[in-house]
């Protein structure tokens, strides 16, 4: 793993095998994709600066694939980005790419697909980069030498397998099928299907009291699948399973930085630690202002550092990791917080006293934009925003209909990605015809659209055409957020943004109005952001600078969302774009693969065959 740790700018590289594996990362088995055998994928970790070079070798049989580094911004290599058809042409069966890239500053991420719905079908994993000389964390000084935890990385899991769910969501009519809410919240990959807090109780204390000394022994207990992961009570939990609860060991009266990062398909998710506040410290990349909190909201796309100090008599603590802003019918996931003294396992660990925490009420919006909200830039390191900006566009989200088909919308066209990437068309190009490149999208919405209130006309067309920045250009994106088909629902959506970080300028409730609301938003202390929330029936608006030559893609974080046409894609420098040297292999396909081929040559005779032996 650690190639990076080295303190000069390092190559870390890695080969992977991408491939179906049976996993059962909740005590039940299924098809998953995992990288080198294994679900989640390996954890990176490189130092600011180094060169990260992942030989990727796609090795399932029957579909194409890409990787998506998120919150790496890609300067100088937007091919490496890893968006099918935005970025790159999809990874055939079979064959191989290299993504070699800058990890260009500290902080935590993480890796995914960006193919279909594979993310959800569980290729994703942790990517950690450590602070330099060059690029220091203020706040590395907090927390003692030795106390990075493990990363905690969230997700949620659904039986039915992804292809079933995207077949569903395509579904005409009737045949439309909603993917519902998780069955399972997953922490580093592990999560115990159906454990309601009373039961989870009771496989905990198995865990602890029956299992443990038999366990050890992982082959032992574990060989016999049906008994191990099969089972649809919650045990056995041999330590070393694959649905074994995670355990963060920690030693009194040190503090600890644990990262936090949500690559979930769907869930909004709230953690919390039994007896412990925590002081966030980074968000995305980027250092906020510390703030102290007893529980801490998470959006799929998001990443956070908190400073924990294990200052708490010396036992065991529950970690909760309960769904927020929808109706949750998944139990929250738990993990364990345990005091070791200096011994990091193994077990017998001791059970913690009491109930786990109970995470805040799924519908508590108020709670939500209160935490939200109180996120800033970090005072000594602040880098304000540009004063104004130079293009303006308005993202109106809403949920539609077309051709009997749920779609989502932006400005009324939902989003469908060409055959060729449109950095491979650029690069070409081949613009005018890879894509309908006749204009852009509508970058406003119109002056009397209700946004409390289902769409008037629900109907809704899709299109491939991207909005084209000027390079150096400051743009500024107002998302608002607006009633869904349903009478008086609106949902929360994480916005990610790929190639750059943005400020988050301001959020608001109903309908931005420039008049009223451009004055009050923070020029001053913004957070800069590589994902950021628009709440039910709100805004919020948010500024960068296109100063990353490239094709990126903006859109929701909610995997079912992006399938269902919910994004943009900005095109930055394209002027610019004949210059980059883009790796053959990342564009061979589409308009590229037919027009730029070198032109057959004649075969060479085959040399005769050798006489046969006498
Ligand atoms: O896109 C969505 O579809 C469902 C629901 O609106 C239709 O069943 C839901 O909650 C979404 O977020």
């Amino acid at each position: 793993c650690c190639a990076g740790m080295a303190a000069a700018a390092a190559t870390v590289e890695v080969t992977w095998d991408v491939e179906y594996v049976l996993w059962a990362p909740d005590c039940q088995q299924r098809v998953m994709i995992g990288i080198n055998g294994r679900f989640p994928g390996p954890n990176i970790t490189a130092r600011a600066g180094d060169v990260i070079s992942v030989t990727m070798n796609n090795k399932m049989h029957t579909e194409g694939v890409v990787i998506h580094w998120h919150g790496i911004r890609q300067f100088g290599t937007p091919w490496a980005d890893g968006t099918a058809s935005i970025s790159q042409c999809a990874v055939n069966p079979g064959e191989t790419f290299v993504y070699k890239f800058v990890a260009d500053k500290p902080g935590t991420y993480f890796y995914h697909g960006h193919f279909g719905m594979q993310r959800a079908a569980g290729l994703y994993g942790s990517l950690i980069v450590l602070d330099s000389p060059e690029q220091p964390e203020p706040f590395r000084h907090q927390y003692d030498d030795g106390g990075e935890l493990p990363m905690m990385l969230l997700s949620d899991w659904w039986h039915q397998n992804v292809y079933a769910q995207a077949a569903g969501l395509d579904g005409k009519d009737r045949h439309f099928e909603w993917i519902g809410e998780p069955q399972t919240i997953l922490i580093n990959g592990r999560g115990q299907f159906e454990c309601t807090l009373g039961p989870a109780r009771k496989s905990f204390e198995k865990l602890l009291n029956e299992n443990v000394e038999t366990c050890v022994d992982d082959q032992k207990m574990c060989s016999d699948q049906e008994k191990c992961l099969r089972r649809s009570e919650c045990g056995p939990y041999c330590p070393r399973s694959q649905c074994a609860p995670v355990v963060f060991n920690v030693e009194q009266g040190k503090t600890y930085r644990l990262r936090i990062a949500s690559t979930t398909s769907l869930s909004l998710l709230n953690v919390k630690i039994q007896g412990h506040k925590m002081t966030v410290v980074e968000a995305d990349g980027n250092h906020v202002e510390p703030f102290v909190v007893d529980d801490i909201d998470i959006y799929s796309g998001e990443s956070y550092s908190v400073l924990l100090k294990a200052d708490q008599k010396p036992a065991s603590y529950w970690i909760s990791v309960g769904v927020r802003g929808r109706h949750p019918k998944t139990v929250p996931a738990l993990a364990i917080l345990s005091y070791g003294n200096g011994n990091a396992a193994p077990p017998p660990l001791q059970l913690p006293a009491g109930e786990p925490p109970v995470t805040p009420a799924w519908n508590d919006t108020q709670r939500s934009k209160a935490f939200t909200y109180s996120i800033r830039a970090r005072k000594d390191t602040n880098r304000p925003p540009p004063a104004a900006a130079d293009r303006q566009i308005f993202l109106l989200n809403t949920q539609n209909l077309m051709d009997g088909r749920y779609r989502w919308s932006i400005n009324n066209v939902s989003l469908t990605l060409p055959a060729t990437p449109y950095l491979g068309a650029f690069h070409h190009g081949l613009q005018d015809s890879a894509f309908d490149a006749s204009g852009e999208p509508p970058a406003a919405f119109p002056e009397d659209y209700d946004v409390m209130r289902p769409p008037a006309n629900n109907a809704t067309t899709a299109s491939d055409r991207v909005f084209r920045l000027r390079h150096g250009g400051v743009v500024d994106v107002v998302l608002q957020n607006a009633n869904m088909l349903r009478e008086e629902v609106s949902e929360t959506h994480p916005w990610h943004l790929h190639g750059h970080d943005f400020w988050v300028l301001g959020y608001g409730d109903g309908r931005y109005d420039p008049a009223a609301h451009a004055a009050g938003l923070n020029a001053a202390d913004p957070p800069l952001r590589n994902t950021a929330v628009v709440f039910p029936h709100g805004w919020t608006a948010l500024r960068f600078v296109a100063n990353n030559t490239g094709a990126w893609a903006f859109h929701c974080h909610i995997e079912p969302h992006l399938h269902m046409g919910m994004g943009v894609v900005f095109v930055e420098g394209e002027d610019r774009m004949h210059e980059l040297d883009v790796p053959k292999d990342a564009m061979a396909c589409g308009l590229v693969a037919r027009t730029a081929a070198t032109p057959l040559t004649p075969a060479t005779p085959l040399p005769p065959s050798p006489a046969p032996a006498p």
